[in-house]
């Protein structure tokens, strides 16, 4: 007999996702797999390696060892520039490094992308591990380096500078380092600044950017041209999505010019938005320091009758700010976010359950995401399509909308006096100096960068994949966008911390279409996601 009961979690569940398919290489094209493929670098020269370290589902015609094991490997200089010489790393002379059971990062050591696995799963999606390599392909004289930061602020950046300075002097003895100003633009427009452990001594101490950062002005050609004309042979570019973007354009042209000149993308975004990479340097500063705003406007609304308040945090097409500072708070009513559309009126909707919870506790708080409901918001307010200067669509003011919305329900509908407070800290929470965990993490993003520069890698971006440092193709990070998954745990944990509606339950009357689309988005994520 059966005595199992089934839990209460399960309930009535919608009709099963069809099977993910078995072959999760599907998703990785030849093509991809190949595109930066370089045989120096992953030992195809040992025939005992090889086998496995190929990729092999083209490779191997024994299915015995075809365990779907596959890296994506970075570009490498000696990709173009065969003929370039190594030299010893000299950091096997660092005393920091003296003792160090193994100094250098083993060719072969990668990191998995996936690290939930089943016994018979196919091995996957690997990533070359980040660190020092027993071989540079650079001399310390040599180096002529810049470091260039694009895009919005984010807390941290001040540090990655410095540690991109430091790292380059003090493990390398690299002494020309050049601060490029005001973002891309600033290569062919701005004088440079003289970088040195000096310099940047204090800067990781500061919130913002030492080097300044701006959007727009991408020219690749006049970027390139003002590296060769510099005789710069090592980029470092901090940003994020659109930087990225823009780093895989000055690589693919120095490529196609055969400079030496090795291009370094560091992730930077407030937003989390980067794919692959674990988290964004910053992240964790700027959901701390969210929940002062949150503690505010909950300090504000628990002292009045009927009190609303409504926290609107950054997260322009990802909700992860606004996802994580809710759930670090327990204060938090309700949370909006860009990946969920969300309807206001009737059954299932948010007026019905700001009115449900101020019957309960006499005062609800709301967390919404810059880039929530903006679908909704243009339906209703005309919107207008304007863009920064970098392309990115400019935000209608969600906050300032649901605020009004809500006033004119609950004072002109159901006759009900409320006591507002609207807290927009959006600035506040991404022009701080970072936090020590976060100041950590750009020492290593740093690190990892200038490690990966002096082994002669390029066309790379470092970030933590699985908590391991890795060196990833610039080009996979800017394929698709890190977005909140509504099929994920995490928002069902979120869900189930504040027991706010899901916004599922809907018809055409009460924003029925904005419901279906989440449907949709939520089947289409079932079947894509493995
Ligand atoms: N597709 C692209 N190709 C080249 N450069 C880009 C591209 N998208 C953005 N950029 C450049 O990257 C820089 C930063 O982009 P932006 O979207 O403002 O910030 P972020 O990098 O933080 O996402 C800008 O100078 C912009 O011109
Ligand atoms: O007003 P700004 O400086 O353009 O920045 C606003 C945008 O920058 C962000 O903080 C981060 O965006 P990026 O990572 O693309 O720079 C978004 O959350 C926000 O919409
Ligand atoms: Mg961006």
């Amino acid at each position: 007999m059966d005595l199992s009961i089934s839990s209460p979690l399960c309930g009535p569940s919608p009709a099963a996702p069809a099977p993910a398919p078995t072959s999760t290489l599907i998703l990785y094209p030849k093509s991809q797999i190949f595109r930066s493929f370089n045989p120096r670098n992953s030992y195809l020269s040992n025939p005992l390696l090889s086998r496995r370290y190929f990729p092999i589902r083209a490779q191997v015609s024994d299915p015995a060892v075809d365990d779907g094991f596959v890296i994506d490997d970075v570009p490498h200089l000696t990709t173009f520039l065969p003929d370039l010489p190594s030299y010893p790393n000299p950091l096997q002379n660092s005393q920091a490094y003296a003792i160090v059971k193994q100094t250098f990062v083993r060719p072969e050591d990668v990191v998995a992308q996936k690290i939930v696995v089943q016994r018979d799963s196919s091995r996957g999606k690997h990533f070359l591990r980040a660190g020092p390599r027993e071989k540079v392909y650079f001399t310390s004289e040599e180096v002529r380096a810049c470091i260039v930061t694009c895009g919005g602020l984010c807390p941290g950046i001040n540090t990655v500078i410095r540690e991109i300075v430091c790292g380059l002097n003090y493990m390398y003895g690299v002494n020309d380092i050049l601060g490029i100003q005001g973002g891309y633009r600033g290569f062919y427009s701005k004088n440079t600044l003289t970088l040195t452990p000096k310099v940047v001594n204090d800067i990781h101490k500061r919130g913002g950017t030492f080097l300044l950062t701006s959007r727009g002005g991408h020219d690749t050609q006049k970027i390139v041209d003002n590296i060769q004309d510099r005789g710069i042979n090592q980029v470092y570019i901090i940003g994020g999505d659109g930087t990225q973007r823009g780093a895989a354009r000055i690589f693919e042209e120095v490529e196609k010019r055969g400079l030496k000149v090795a291009v370094a993308g560091i992730p930077k975004t407030i937003d989390n938005d980067i794919a692959v990479i674990d988290k964004s340097f910053g992240f964790d500063t700027a959901v701390e320091e969210a929940q002062r705003a949150i503690n505010a406007a909950h300090v504000e609304v628990e002292s009045v009758e009927n009190g609303i308040g409504i926290v609107k945090l950054m997260g322009r097409y990802s909700g992860f700010i606004a996802m994580f500072a809710t759930l670090a708070s327990r204060d938090v009513d309700c949370c909006l976010i860009p990946e969920s559309p969300f309807y206001l009126e009737g059954k299932g909707g948010l007026f019905e359950f700001i009115e449900e919870r101020l019957k309960e506790n006499g005062h609800i708080v709301i967390v919404v995401a810059e880039g929530a409901g903006q679908e909704y918001l243009a339906q209703s307010m005309q919107g207008i399509d304007e863009k920064d200067a970098s392309g990115n669509r400019l935000l209608l003011d969600v906050g300032l909308w649901l605020t009004q919305n809500i006033k004119d329900h609950f004072t002109k509908e159901r006759k009900m006096a409320i006591n507002m407070k609207y807290i927009d800290p959006t600035y506040m929470i991404r022009a701080i100096p970072s936090n020590a965990s976060d100041n950590i993490y750009c020492t290593l993003l740093a690190q990892s960068a200038v490690h990966g520069a002096m082994a002669g890698y390029t066309g790379f971006t470092v970030g933590p994949v699985n908590s391991r440092h890795a060196y990833i193709p610039i080009s996979h990070v800017t394929e698709t966008q890190n977005t909140v998954k509504l099929t994920d745990r995490m928002w069902a944990r979120l869900l189930a911390s504040t027991n706010q509606p899901s916004f599922l339950n809907c018809d055409e009357s009460r924003g029925g279409k904005v419901c279906k689309d989440t449907i949709d988005l939520i089947n289409n994520m079932k079947i894509t996601s493995i």
